[in-house]
């Protein structure tokens, strides 16, 4: 489990996140989006005890991180810099950790196998390709068998095979209870990947949303409609919470009614539908349209901040 609580961090006068409240819960997979530069690195580096909060508070399994005695065993983390020694091996590199935190030699094994570096794991890791890199990280994040994960872009240098078993790693992760964490740039990577998603701009909170509620409100906003009789349709449609517009000769798009409604309202009017298909929004396009503001004004601009 993870509480973030009114977290925030300013460097200088610069406010990389922005009293930010949210809880990561075991058992499930908790996708972290924002744009660039929105402070998801920021925030996981508070979690991991990395960069002290300015105000705030943030606990990992109950306490701050440098509070717990075998820390290793409690949180284990993917962050962006990662600060491998390039002359040893990824073996060597494991055991040494495994050594200086009372982990047996046996789970340096474990790991290596789990992310699959077995062909590998004698070589040194400055001759490593960035995919390889990436699963020695969470090869190390896997280390300590923590309860508590934290990834930053796992993805990223991975080639299409190596996304697809991060996934599947993520999803048996949490499946065996444990709180996983995960933060992407990329909406349609965490649509496979997340049951539940914690979305921030500018660093401050958009969205803290089941993956379920968070596509359903994305998709069946618009419905298309095809008729001969769009005219008289379009009549019967009109109402106060709905618009409609006629994209082209006898076909209408239709905001604020679902597809049944507008079903029901033709039947009783006899007319007759060609098609009736609620426009599904992609999943991508309802993040950028939720995080348009955080992109458009840039991070960088302090103005609207100081104003508000
Ligand atoms: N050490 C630092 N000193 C000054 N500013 C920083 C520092 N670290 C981060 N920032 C700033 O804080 C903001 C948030 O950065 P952060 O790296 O947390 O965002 P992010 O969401 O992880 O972005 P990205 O996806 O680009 O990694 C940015 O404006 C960044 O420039």
């Amino acid at each position: 489990m993870i509480e973030v609580v009114g977290a925030t961090k300013r460097y200088g006068d610069r406010v990389a996140v922005d009293d930010l409240t949210f809880t990561v819960k075991p058992g499930i997979v908790t996708g972290f989006l924002g744009p660039n530069g929105a402070g998801k690195s920021t925030t996981m580096r508070m979690i991991m005890g990395l960069d002290a909060p300015t105000g705030g508070d943030v606990r990992v399994n109950g306490k701050h991180y440098a509070e717990h005695t075998a820390p290793l065993r409690e949180v284990g983390a993917l962050l962006e810099a990662r600060a491998v020694h390039t002359g040893r091996s990824a073996y060597n590199h494991l055991r040494a950790m495994a050594l200086t935190h009372g982990i047996p030699r046996s789970r340096v094994d474990e790991v290596i196998d789990l992310v699959g570096l077995g062909d590998v794991a004698r070589k040194r890791v400055g001759g490593f390709s960035l995919g390889m890199g990436q699963r020695l990280g969470v090869a190390v994040a896997l280390l300590g068998d923590p309860a508590t994960l934290v990834l930053d872009e796992p993805v990223n240098g991975l080639d299409p095979e190596g996304v697809r078993w991060i996934r599947h790693l993520l999803r048996s992760l949490a499946a065996e209870g444990r709180t996983v964490f995960v933060s992407s740039h990329l909406m349609s990577e965490m649509a496979l990947t997340a049951d539940h998603l914690i979305i921030i701009g500018k660093g401050r909170l958009i969205a803290n949303t089941p993956m379920a509620e968070f596509t359903e409100q994305a998709s069946g906003k618009v419905v298309r409609v095809r008729t001969e009789d769009s005219a008289r349709l379009r009549e019967l449609l009109a109402g106060p919470e709905v618009s409609v517009t006629a994209v082209e000769r006898g076909v209408l798009e239709v905001h604020g009614l679902s597809s049944t409604a507008i079903g029901l309202v033709a039947r009783d009017n006899a007319i007759a539908l060609d098609e009736l298909t609620p426009v599904v929004a992609s999943l991508e396009e309802a993040f950028m349209d939720l995080t348009k503001d955080a992109v458009e004004f840039g991070v960088h601009d302090d103005t609207e901040r100081k104003a508000s």
